[in-house]
C-alpha cells in the first residue's frame, strides 16, 4: 500500500527532516508540499539536499488542493496557523501527524493560560491522542489525528513517567532543566537564534512562563495517575541539534541506583527507540537518529535522569513518522533504523 503524503510548511527544519526519512520509505509517495511563497520553487532551491532526489514543486495551497492529492498530511506549521487549517483535512477524511502544540493540551483552559486566546478547535483537542508510542501507543493506530510531542517533553517525560508512575520519585518537587540546540527555534529567523546572538553563548530561556511545562506535567500525570508538579527551565545551547535534559526528582522509596536503572531497562526493553544506559548520555550519541538514551542515578537525596534526543527526530519528525506508521500498521521502525 502506498500512502500519498504531504507536508504543510516544507521549508522549514521539522519538513526538512521529514523529507529526509520519507524518501526512505518504502511505503510512501510524497504528492504535495507546502508554502506561503506564491512562485512555487522546486524542493532542491528550498532544500539543496534533495537535488536528484525528488522531483517536486512547493506549492500555496490550501487544504482543499492538498487534500485531492493526499491520504495523509504532516503538518510542520507554526502554533495557531496548524489548527486553523487541520479540521479541514480531518473532514476531507485525511489522516494528520502534527507537529506543533495546538492539540498536545487536553484541557481548552490550560492551553489558554499557556498560550493566550481560546483555541479554536476545543473539543477535538480534548480527545487527540498524544503522539508518544512508548507510553501512549493505545490509541495511536486506530486516529485520525495524532498530536506529535513537543521536543523537551518527549526526553523529559520518557525519563521520568516510568520511575513516578512505580513509586519510585515524588510527584512534587520535580526539576527539569534542559538544554537544546538552535534548530529547535525553527529556520524562520528570531533574533535569540542569529548567529552573533547564540554563538559562543548560553544562556536560559523562558523561565517560569514556557509551554512546555504545562505539556510536561500533562503526560507525567497521566501516565502516572498522580499530579505532577514540574519547574522546567530551557537553554539554549550553540550547536545545531539535540536536546540533553536532566531531571532532579525526591525519592519516594530506598532504591537503588541499580534498582532505579533495572526498572528503566524493565519498562523500555521492547522499545526499540529508547536505549537504558549505564553510562551517561549525550546528544552526539542519538545526533540524527530517532533514539531516546538514558540513564538514571542516585546522588545524595535526589534521583537524577539524563536523557538525551534529537530534537528533529526523535523530538520532531523521526517521532511523527513512527507516529505515521503505527496510524497504517506499517512496522514502527520503517524508515526510522
Ligand atoms: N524545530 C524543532 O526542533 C521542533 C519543532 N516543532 C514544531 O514543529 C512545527 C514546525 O517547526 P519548524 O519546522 O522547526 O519551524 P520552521 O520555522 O523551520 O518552519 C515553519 C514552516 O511553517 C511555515 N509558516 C510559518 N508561519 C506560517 C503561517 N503563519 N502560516 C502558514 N505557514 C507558516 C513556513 O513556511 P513558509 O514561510 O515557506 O510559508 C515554514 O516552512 C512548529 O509548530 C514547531 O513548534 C516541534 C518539535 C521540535
Ligand atoms: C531552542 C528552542 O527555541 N526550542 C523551542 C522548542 C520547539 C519545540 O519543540 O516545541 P514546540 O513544537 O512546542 O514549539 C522553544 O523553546 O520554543
Amino acid at each position: 500500500m502506498t500512502v500519498r503524503v504531504g507536508i504543510l510548511g516544507a521549508t522549514g527544519y521539522t519538513a526538512l527532516e521529514l523529507l529526509k526519512i520519507l524518501v526512505r520509505h518504502p511505503e510512501v509517495e510524497i504528492t504535495a508540499l507546502t508554502t506561503r511563497q506564491e512562485d512555487r520553487p522546486h524542493i532542491s532551491a528550498i532544500h539543496p539536499q534533495f537535488h536528484k532526489v525528488l522531483d517536486l514543486r512547493l506549492e500555496n495551497w490550501g487544504p482543499q488542493e492538498v487534500a485531492q492529492h493526499c491520504n495523509c498530511v504532516f503538518g510542520c506549521l507554526p502554533h495557531a496557523a496548524s489548527a486553523s487549517v487541520i479540521p479541514e483535512f480531518l473532514e476531507a477524511g485525511l489522516k494528520v501527524v502534527d507537529l506543533s502544540a495546538d492539540y498536545r493540551l487536553n484541557d481548552p483552559a490550560v492551553y489558554t493560560q499557556w498560550y493566550g486566546g481560546d483555541h479554536p478547535d476545543a473539543e477535538r483537542m480534548k480527545t487527540t491522542v498524544y503522539g508518544l508510542p512508548e507510553l501512549f501507543r493505545k490509541g495511536i493506530a486506530e486516529a485520525q489525528l495524532v498530536a506529535n510531542p513537543g521536543c523537551y517533553p518527549t526526553g523529559v517525560t520518557l525519563a521520568l513517567a516510568p520511575l513516578l508512575k512505580n513509586g519510585f520519585i515524588r510527584a512534587d518537587g520535580i526539576i527539569a532543566d534542559c538544554k537544546s540546540g538552535a534548530s529547535g527555534a525553527g529556520r524562520t529567523p528570531k533574533m535569540a537564534t542569529l548567529y552573533p546572538e547564540c554563538n559562543e553563548s548560553f544562556t536560559a530561556y523562558g523561565v517560569g512562563t514556557h509551554r512546555h511545562m504545562p505539556e510536561i506535567e500533562q503526560n507525567l500525570t497521566v501516565y502516572a495517575g498522580k499530579p505532577a508538579s514540574v519547574i522546567f527551565t530551557p537553554h539554549l545551547v550553540p550547536m545545531d541539534r539535540g536536546i540533553l535534559s536532566t531531571c532532579y526528582a525526591l525519592p519516594d522509596n530506598d532504591a537503588s541506583e541499580k534498582e532505579l536503572l533495572s526498572l528503566l531497562e524493565e519498562t523500555y526493553a521492547n522499545e526499540p527507540f529508547v536505549r537504558v544506559r549505564s553510562d551517561l548520555p549525550a546528544t552526539k550519541h542519538v545526533s540524527g537518529t530517532n533514539f531516546c538514551d538514558i540513564t538514571v542515578r542516585r546522588v545524595k537525596d535526589r534521583v537524577l535522569t539524563i536523557s538525551a534526543i534529537d530534537n528533529l527526530v526523535k523530538g520532531a519528525s523521526g517521532a511523527a513518522v513512527q507516529n505515521f506508521n503505527l496510524m497504517y500498521g506499517f512496522a514502527e521502525t520503517t524508515a526510522l533504523l
